[in-house]
């Protein structure tokens, strides 16, 4: 897809992943209760799509041990499609049977970190995925596959990861069986050069099969990645409300790209996210009381939205 023909879409999806990639790199435990309440508050600011925990081993991440509970009050919500990342099998099967939708399963492009995140290398991660297929489909389920290739653009353990890798591993995921897949800059190696090379590249390979970009904003440059992305014809997004998270095995990790910056540039370009800034921005105020000791990142809640011209026409006469 050209930028042109992208641009004449107008339409964009945003998944708000604060709940798994945003809370697992914090100390802070955040009640069951006060989860729901945020999917409550983001669902009702027009959010479709969330990542709500992970079915990692409860010891390893105790911030998400309850994800099962989380997911359940997620899917009590029409038309929410609500996903959890999946780290090997056992997590896919807690997944089914907790009634997930999507399963997003974590592949490391770059071998050291894929070793330090799983305990496999990515080419096990592709096999496990096929097990994971193998299982959805003796289960009848429709739940979706995701396979996301993080350190996509490089990492500190490893340095560079070679694009021939990522594209071959992507096109693996789809071959075992995921349904689509994602890119992610896990620790802020991409810039807008690279991500139009890397995603036009691999929608060339993989097309509509390359569903989500998943940014951090390390260096600062995640909203300019985003638009990056989009221009390749991306039209779906990881973003985390605050700009919070963080993967705890890539040193230097920080947060994703923040949510209500991310929907407020994409709804100045024209772009139709569904989503309610203001609202958004009232959620990004809440989350204070449920992380006190955490730092909120971003830029709109400091300024502020722009007010719609008319609005403006009127205030100024
Ligand atoms: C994959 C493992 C589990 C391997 O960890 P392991 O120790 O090799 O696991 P194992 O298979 O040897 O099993 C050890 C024990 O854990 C249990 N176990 C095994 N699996 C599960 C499970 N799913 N749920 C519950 N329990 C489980 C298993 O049953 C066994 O129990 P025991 O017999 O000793 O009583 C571990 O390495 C792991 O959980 N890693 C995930 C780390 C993680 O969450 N990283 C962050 C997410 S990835 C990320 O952030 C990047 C991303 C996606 O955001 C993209 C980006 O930003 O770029």
């Amino acid at each position: 897809m050209t930028a042109t023909s992208t641009l004449a879409t107008q339409r964009a999806s945003i998944r708000e992943v604060g709940l798994r990639d945003g809370l697992q790199s914090l100390a802070s435990i955040v009640s069951t209760a006060d989860k729901c309440a945020w999917i409550d508050a983001a669902y009702d600011a027009g959010m479709r799509e969330m990542e709500v925990g992970s079915m990692v081993p409860a010891h390893l991440l105790p911030q998400l041990a309850d994800t099962e509970a989380v997911l359940a009050h997620a899917c009590s919500k029409p038309g929410l499609l609500a996903s959890v990342l999946v780290p090997n099998l056992k997590g896919a099967e807690r997944a089914l049977a907790a009634g997930a939708q999507s399963m997003v399963v974590p592949l490391s492009a770059s071998y050291a970190h894929s070793l330090a995140n799983l305990r496999k290398t990515p080419d096990d991660v592709v096999a496990e995925v096929a097990r994971i297929r193998a299982v959805r489909d003796a289960a009848g389920s429709h739940a979706q596959i995701e396979g996301g290739v993080g350190t996509a653009f490089g990492c500190t353990l490893q340095g560079d990861v070679a694009e021939s890798e990522v594209l071959r591993l992507m096109q693996a995921l789809l071959d075992a069986g995921a349904d689509h897949v994602s890119l992610a800059d896990t620790v802020g190696y991409a810039d807008p050069d690279s991500v139009r090379r890397l995603f036009e590249k691999a929608r060339r390979l993989v097309d509509g099969r390359l569903r989500t970009a998943h940014f951090h904003d390390t260096r600062g440059m995640g909203l300019a990645n985003a638009y990056a992305a989009w221009q390749t014809g991306i039209t779906h997004f990881d973003a985390c409300l605050g700009g919070i998270g963080g993967c705890p095995h890539a040193p230097g990790a920080s947060g994703n790209v923040t949510t209500e910056d991310l929907a407020y540039m994409l709804q100045r370009m024209g772009v139709a996210t569904g989503l309610d800034v203001p609202a958004l921005l009232q959620l990004r105020q809440r989350m204070h009381a449920w992380l006190p000791n955490e730092k909120l990142h971003g830029s709109l809640w400091q300024a502020g939205v722009i007010a719609a011209p008319q609005a403006c026409a009127a205030i100024c006469t």
